[in-house]
């Protein structure tokens, strides 16, 4: 019989939101019905701040209950992931990537360069604040935290406190408010974080019927991209603590198709960053990424906490 696969779930709009939209994707590619089953987190059940739990918690619920087979898989935003790989368990696919970008909502339809002096921007990522003091745009950068449609609401909500937020994209598409996107920001201005926009869809390792249906949904290049980013922020955990960024963007080349890595290292206060790049085939994605990580170390990222840490 097709029993209905038990999909594990945040209770969060945006872990609803995706979650669902794999559910209906796996069952329009496969005929699997799919029932979505809700695990409540350490992280939402504690109001401490997400610098101090750590992204881990919110992926560690789901991993427990994957293990002990209360879920048969789950739906991460990938860059919430830990870099390391968890043992007993296997990403089986990932799907094709919303937009990596991050996207700027600002009251009365501004971009960021047409924020006044002084105005209030908020965001909660060290990299986003530092990329925002490395812009130099004389911005009031005011950390915030909270689920993305708490922190639109802190620019056009009835009690709006700022001007502006800065956000991942594919959060706010996902949660069907692309239109109020004011700005989606260049990667010159604003390099996203790795593996931003992509989800990694996770089930045992030893789920071999499991592993091939999941397969699917798998999107090569999406998996190459996130691959390199990731590899990059692997090798640098090692040897920097300074914020990451990087966007891998694939491309025809002459010889087929190429992969092309940008990395940068910022320092928190955003006075100084190191910002490299580097192009393969994307077969040798993870290569790349840990190749230009040796490039930004050697060119000092290592150097690059600042005194606001
Ligand atoms: N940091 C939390 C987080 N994790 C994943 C997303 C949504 C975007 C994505 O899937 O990369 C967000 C919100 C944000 O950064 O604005």
């Amino acid at each position: 019989m097709n029993a209905p696969l038990r999909l594990g779930t945040r209770g969060s709009a945006l872990a609803l939101a995706q979650s669902q939209q794999v559910a209906d994707s796996l069952t329009a590619a496969t005929g699997r019905p799919v029932e979505l089953v809700r695990i409540v987190t350490a992280g939402d059940r504690s109001n401490a701040p997400v610098a101090q739990l750590g992204v881990g918690v919110f992926v560690s619920a789901l991993r427990e209950a994957l293990i002990a087979n209360e879920i048969d898989f789950a739906v991460h935003s990938y860059k919430d992931l830990p870099t390391l790989p968890h043992p007993g368990l296997h990403i089986a696919a990932v799907p094709l990537r919303e937009d990596p970008r991050d996207a700027l909502v600002a009251r009365d339809g501004l971009t960021l360069t047409e924020l006044p002096a002084g105005s209030a921007i908020g965001t909660g990522a060290v990299r986003r604040i530092a990329q925002l003091h490395a812009l130099g745009l004389q911005l009031q950068v005011t950390p915030i935290r909270g689920n993305v449609d708490s922190r639109i609401a802190r620019v056009l909500g009835p009690e709006a406190d700022l001007d502006a937020v800065v956000l991942a994209r594919a959060g706010v598409v996902r949660l069907g408010r692309a239109a109020e996107i004011t700005e989606t920001l260049d990667p010159m201005l604003m390099l996203p974080a790795p593996a931003q926009g992509a989800l990694a869809i996770e089930c045992r390792a030893d789920d071999a019927d499991l592993v091939e249906l999941l397969a699917a949904l798998d999107h090569a290049p999406s998996r190459a991209a996130v691959t390199a980013e990731r590899a990059m922020l692997a090798t640098l955990e090692a040897g920097c603590s300074a914020p990451v960024a990087a966007h891998a963007e694939l491309a025809e080349g002459e010889e087929g198709d190429e992969i092309y890595l940008r990395g940068a290292v910022i320092s928190p206060d955003g006075a100084r960053a190191v910002r490299l790049s580097r192009t393969g085939t994307p077969a040798d994605a993870a290569e790349i990424g840990k190749a230009l990580a040796a490039d930004l170390l050697d060119a000092g990222a290592d150097t690059l906490m600042g005194s606001t840490e």
